[in-house]
Parts: C-alpha cells; structure tokens; sequence
C-alpha cells in the first residue's frame, strides 16, 4: 500500500506533536505496552485521502454485511456523508492513528468501538519491516463463535502492507444462516526493536 519511502516518513510523524490532538500509554489503561496517538483534524493529506478513497469500495461490504447479519444502520457512498452522521451524534473526534511499540510491547485483543455509530470495517498499514526493524509483534485477530471455541489468525505483514479486518463482528454461514462472528484485533509482544503501525478507522470518536 505504501512505499518503504512512504513508510520511514510516515512513521517519523510519530515525533512531532502538533499532529496529534492525544496520546495514549497502553500500559496505563490495561491496553497492553506501548503507545499510540490519535491525529487531529485536518489530518495530513495522505491519510486524509486514504481514509476517503478506502472508504467507498468497503461501504459497499458493509451494506452487504449489515444485510447478512440483520443489522439495520447502511453506510452512504461517501465518507463525508458518514462522518457528518458521526459528527451529529457527538462522534466528532478524530480516530486513525499511530502506534508505536518497543521491546516487550504488545497490543491487547479488542475492538475500536467509540460511540453508537460504527463502521464495521477498518485499516492497518505496517510501516516497519519485520525481521529488520522488530521481531515478534504480529497482527493477530480472533474470532469468537456462537457456542464454540476462539480461533486465532496471524495475519503476515510486510513493511508497507495493508490489511483490512472487521471491527466488531463479521458474517458467517451457518447450517441455519448467517450468524454474527465476534471479532477482536492486537498485536503479539514484540522480542525485539521496534514497530509503528498506522490505524485507519472510518467512524469518529465522541
Ligand atoms: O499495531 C497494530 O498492528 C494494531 C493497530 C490497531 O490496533 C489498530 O489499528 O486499530
Ligand atoms: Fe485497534
């Protein structure tokens, strides 16, 4: 998704403040170890226009999705239109961003939920490079079913990759229908160096 260029620069951002409208220390809520800030409004251009270009192919599965497990909200088309929904409910504060993680940290399973309005799908880019810049730390989603037992998925991240995951449940077909899959996210602890992630998150924060 992006560069190696792209990345090293993008992860550089964590250092400057003015960017930033909070910082969270994991370790201080429970959340694991390490740290993450969440960008102020108007966001840099790059993340700005990756929020909206995302945004309209995943509402598409998310109405999709909305219809297969009976859920009644739709996404519009544009994201401007669904932040103005966000933003009239109280969710007016701004979500992507960045973490960073060093030897030991680790990100607990959880979902990123912040007020009534929720667009089930989200977006993590990688910006450091497994195996280089850090060892351990990988992306991790469990899915808890109806009656069963968790399952984990490693999802194998390169610098520069994308992945795209459910943020609270996802569709599945079942002998008698779709059910709801419950869905968490984290990070393994790393063993070693260090790792930035950039968070893209649709719906805002109140
Ligand atoms: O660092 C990661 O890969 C996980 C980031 C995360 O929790 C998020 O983007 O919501
Ligand atoms: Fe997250």
């Amino acid at each position: 998704m992006l560069t190696a260029d792209e990345c090293i620069a993008m992860a550089a951002q964590y250092a400057q403040p003015q960017l930033y409208r909070s910082r969270v220390v994991m370790s201080q809520h429970g959340f694991g170890s390490g740290e993450y800030q969440y960008f102020r409004y108007p966001l840099p251009s790059m993340i700005s226009a990756l929020r909206q270009s995302l945004y309209g192919p995943l509402a598409a599965i998310a109405n999709h999705w909305h219809e297969a497990m009976d859920l009644e909200a739709r996404f519009p088309p544009d994201h401007a239109e669904f932040l103005a929904r966000c933003h009239a409910a109280g969710q007016t504060r701004p979500t992507p961003l960045m973490l960073q993680y060093g030897p030991g940290d680790y990100n607990c399973l959880h979902q990123d939920l912040y007020g009534d309005h929720v667009f089930p799908l989200q977006a993590a880019i990688l910006l450091s490079e497994p195996g280089t810049d850090f060892d351990g730390g990988e992306f991790v989603l469990t899915e808890q079913r109806p009656r069963m037992q968790s399952r984990v998925e490693v999802v194998p991240l390169k610098r520069g990759d994308m992945v795209i995951f459910p943020v609270n449940h996802r569709p599945a077909q079942g002998a008698r229908g779709v059910y709801r899959v419950n869905m968490r996210h984290g990070v393994s602890r790393l063993r070693a160096g260090s790792r930035h992630t950039l968070g893209i998150i649709f719906h805002d924060a109140n």
